[in-house]
């Protein structure tokens, strides 16, 4: 389906008016943002094919929104669930994420655990890898250690055929230009989960590759002003396949 992009600066600067004006608070979209990731993941992948699913959380808001995805997992019933967490926020919002996903039962790999036998055993097991690495704030080059986890995380896909779900953006692409960087150049996700609008970025999404749109949390009015298309999203889903 064709579809209108938002450039970066404007999609950070709609977050912030969402945040301001709009009474919205990040917590509120953070949470449908995840939600409509799990969603994806539900429609491309459902549990009773896929069963076992980490997620790769990055330092920012992209990674929030893999830690509620996660927990959303959890409940639409996929067992081996795993958030791979290596440099976690002191947030309060990020701490009681991770409290909700203690209570979960659902193991988050962080600081004191981040070895790299880890993070390969747990792509070795999972069926599913959610990129949720960076979004629309990643300015390259990549720093240690994203750097070795996507390469990590490629070569699961490449040479063991794991299904890569990303999260607003493929992490390490330029949100304008696509997969620019080199340590990049040749990454497709297999499914991308855009949020409010997909960004210039998702016009290089290889055909192969799922899109869908999530984020349904902005009125007609905002939708209008911004030159955002909405399309018609079915019933109670969150999500609309591209
Ligand atoms: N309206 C929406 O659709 C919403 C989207 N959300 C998600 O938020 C991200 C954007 O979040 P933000 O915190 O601004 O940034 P990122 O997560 O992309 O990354 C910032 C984080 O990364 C560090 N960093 C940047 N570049 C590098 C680098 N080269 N190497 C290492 N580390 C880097 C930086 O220091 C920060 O710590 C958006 O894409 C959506 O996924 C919201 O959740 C809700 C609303
Ligand atoms: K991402």
């Amino acid at each position: 389906m064709a579809f209108k992009v938002l450039a970066a600066a404007k999609a950070a600067a709609l977050d912030k008016e969402l945040m301001t004006i709009c009474g919205y608070s990040i917590d509120q979209l953070m949470e449908l943002a995840g939600l409509s990731v799990a969603q994806s993941i539900y429609k491309a992948f459902p549990p009773a094919n896929y069963h076992n699913c980490v997620t790769l959380c990055g330092p920012g808001n992209n990674g929030g929104d893999g830690l509620v995805a996660a927990r959303h997992l959890k409940l639409f019933g996929y067992k081996g669930l795993k958030v791979y967490y290596p440099r976690p926020s002191s947030k309060p919002l990020f701490l009681n994420l991770e409290k909700q996903l203690a209570q979960f039962e659902i193991d988050v790999i962080s600081k004191d655990d981040e070895k790299f036998s880890r993070l390969t055993s747990e792509l070795d097991k999972s069926d599913i890898i959610v990129d949720a690495l960076f979004g629309f704030s990643f300015h390259p080059p990549m720093r240690a250690p994203f750097d070795r986890i996507i390469e990590e995380m490629l070569k699961a896909q490449k040479l063991k055929g794991k299904k890569i779900v990303a999260v607003d953006i493929p992490s390490g692409w330029d949100v304008n230009d696509g997969p620019i960087n080199e340590q990049v150049s040749e990454y497709q996700p297999d499914v991308l989960v855009s949020l409010t609008a997909p960004k210039p970025a998702a016009l290089k999404l290889s055909k192969n590759s799922r899109h869908y749109l999530g984020g349904r949390f902005i009125s007609d009015e905002i939708a209008h002003r911004w030159g955002i298309e909405i399309p018609k999203y079915n019933g109670v889903d969150e999500v609309v396949e591209l």
